[in-house]
């Protein structure tokens, strides 16, 4: 890897936006790798489409400071719209422009070489499955459809990064998977950041997540880590019949830190379902499993590891800082 692709696609150094008073980004910091896929999240009203704005030049910060590929964005905000393909939150397109017109009118923009450009929107086309609707009119195309003329035309310049602010808006399921297949086929290849309030699609499709809440940053790293981070524990279920107040002491012999957090009353079958919670992050599904089907005082109809989702994460890193926040407004 050269120099310059070890510089960071992203740097935000201490950024603040104030409108008339309010801040609706607060200090925020973070950085994306080249070849990252991100996703942004945070309530609504949490600073995400602001940041993003910023990024990408059209709007300026109030204070601190943000790169792209190097670039700084506050005094060089052609330079870096150059490296940025953005879809913006709503993806506004001329509603009486073909869709190839507009490619070709936008790449026109863009600088993309006359002799090239004709190749690359066909390729575009096709990455984005719009071959069949490259003659219609955009205003007369289905959400779904316009939603990938916005990636087609984001993506038409190979810049090195693109911004997506909820790519995936009002799309149906399937429309969403192709979406979803469209993002991860850039992977490695450009940098992208996605907002999303789809979390199980920011979950599968991104490499990393920034949770933000009222302008600050509450949460960052890999699905995984935020769990840790946050949860700081594993979560068991199981299905068992038998006393359970016999049970601390066998699941203490398993793993200390194993304990009951709920459970449920009997079924029909005289099966209750125990939630066990543990400190521990190595699988003990096999040793819980085991050492209770050897114990005649019970039976054992399941055991499952739950993971917390990243909805789980989301909402616990958003009442985490609403805590915190309220309790130093109030203490
Ligand atoms: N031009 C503006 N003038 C005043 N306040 C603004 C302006 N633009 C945004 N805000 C406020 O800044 C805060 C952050 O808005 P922003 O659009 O960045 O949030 P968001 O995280 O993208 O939300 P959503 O998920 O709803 O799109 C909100 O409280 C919003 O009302």
């Amino acid at each position: 890897m050269s120099d310059h692709d070890s510089t960071p696609a992203i740097e935000v150094r201490n950024l603040v936006k104030s409108y008339a008073g309010f801040t609706a980004v607060n200090n925020v910091s973070f950085t994306v790798q080249r070849g990252e896929i991100l996703g942004f999240l945070g309530p609504n009203g949490a600073g995400k489409s602001t940041t993003m704005r910023i990024l990408t030049g059209f709007l300026s910060a109030t204070s601190g400071e943000a790169r792209v590929c190097g670039v700084p964005v506050a005094s060089q905000p052609s330079a870096v719209k150059r490296l940025i393909g953005y879809m913006a939150e709503n993806n506004p397109l001329p509603e009486d422009m073909r869709v190839t017109e507009y490619l070709h009118y936008r790449g026109r923009l863009k600088e993309l070489p006359r002799r090239k450009l004709a190749a690359r929107i066909a390729e575009v086309l096709e990455l984005c499955d719009l071959g069949r609707e490259r003659h219609r009119i955009i205003g007369k195309l289905s959400k779904g459809f316009r939603q990938r003329v916005g990636i087609a035309e984001a993506i038409l310049a190979e810049p090195p990064v693109i911004i997506m602010d909820e790519p995936t808006i009002g799309l149906d399921p399937h429309q969403i998977q192709l979406v979803r297949d469209l993002i991860a086929s850039l992977r490695g290849r450009m940098t992208v950041i996605i907002s999303s309030h789809i979390l199980p699609e920011i979950e599968v499709t991104c490499d990393r997540v920034l949770i933000i809440n009222r302008g600050r940053v509450v949460a960052a790293g890999t699905p995984g880590e935020l769990r840790r981070d946050i949860f700081g524990h594993s979560l068991y279920k199981l299905e068992i019949l038998g006393d359970p107040e016999l049970l601390p002491p066998i699941l203490e012999s398993i793993d200390p830190t194993l304990k009951i957090d709920e459970r449920t009353a009997p079924d029909a079958d005289g099966f209750q379902t125990l939630q066990l919670v543990t400190r521990r992050e190595d699988s003990i599904s096999e040793k819980l499993l085991k050492t209770l089907a050897a114990d005649k005082r019970f039976r054992v109809r399941g055991v499952t590891r739950e993971h917390p989702t990243l909805e789980d994460v989301f909402l616990a890193a958003t009442k985490r800082t609403r805590e915190i926040i309220d309790y130093r407004k109030n203490p």
